[in-house]
């Protein structure tokens, strides 16, 4: 039996789940259910989870679930800066079958907030690295604490999971916190001329992405759609 640590640091009250509402999500030509659970006793921000039952669930396997950081641009705007939206939405269609959980976090720029962002994005039109431009601003690389997100799911009683994401750090912080991810999916790649140097910045940056998916040549010979880099490790 796989013993998990507990989620709260000491003296840390657990959460609370607060609200649920059940949402219809517009895929393809149908709707589907989705339940939004918001928490008490969060770290002052919104984040959310949104569980879906699955269309295909196999109760067998450890859930799905997917971490996703905020991108206002990417993710509502649909800026072809980075691969957020789409990637927003390739969880979404696979959650929708599969079932599981989607936690929307609001760690907006890696953390750093829209506005830094934005100003992460002036520095990398001058040539920055996505980042540099964040040092360049005197803030973290990467600012975000993952812990969060494994208390959400132990709120909601989702400790054994299945984690689509490229990101090691995600896999490791939420090992930390007491999460047993028994399986990681990884995400597709979808590579643009627009947000090449952004996921070529991501793969320096040790992200589990396959570096050839980014060669201008072969991403031409497939399309500006998702190359589909989804294996199971
Ligand atoms: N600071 C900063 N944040 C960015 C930039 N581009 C995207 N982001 C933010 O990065 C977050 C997405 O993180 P990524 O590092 O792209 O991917 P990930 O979530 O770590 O990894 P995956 O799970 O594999 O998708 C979102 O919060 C975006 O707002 C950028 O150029 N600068
Ligand atoms: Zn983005």
């Amino acid at each position: 039996m796989t013993h998990l640590k507990p989620i709260a640091r000491p003296g840390e009250p657990m959460l609370a789940c607060k609200a649920r509402t059940s949402v219809m999500i517009p895929l393809g030509p149908d709707s589907i259910p989705a339940e939004f659970v918001g928490f008490d006793g969060l770290d002052g921000l919104e984040h959310i989870a949104i569980r879906f039952a699955g269309r295909n669930s196999d109760p067998a396997r450890p859930t799905l679930v997917r971490l996703h950081s905020e991108c206002l641009t990417g993710d509502v705007f649909s800026s072809r800066r980075c691969d957020c939206g789409e990637q927003l939405h390739e969880a979404i269609g696979m959650l929708a079958e599969e079932g599981g959980v989607l936690l929307y976090l609001r760690q907006e720029g890696r953390g750093i907030g829209l506005y830094a962002k934005l100003d992460a994005y002036r520095l990398q039109d001058q040539g920055a690295d996505t980042y540099e431009a964040n040092r360049l601003l005197h803030l973290p690389e990467d600012a975000r604490d993952y812990t969060i997100g494994a208390r959400m799911l132990q709120a909601i009683g989702v400790t054994h999971i299945r984690l689509l994401t490229n990101n090691p750090d995600k896999i490791a912080q939420l090992k930390d916190a007491g999460i047993d991810v028994a399986e990681v999916s990884r995400t597709g790649v979808y590579v643009t001329d627009a947000n090449r140097a952004y996921l070529q910045a991501k793969v320096r940056h040790h992200h589990l992405l396959n570096p050839l998916a980014l060669i201008a040549d072969a991403a031409a010979g497939m399309g500006e759609e998702g190359l589909g880099i989804t294996a199971s490790e």
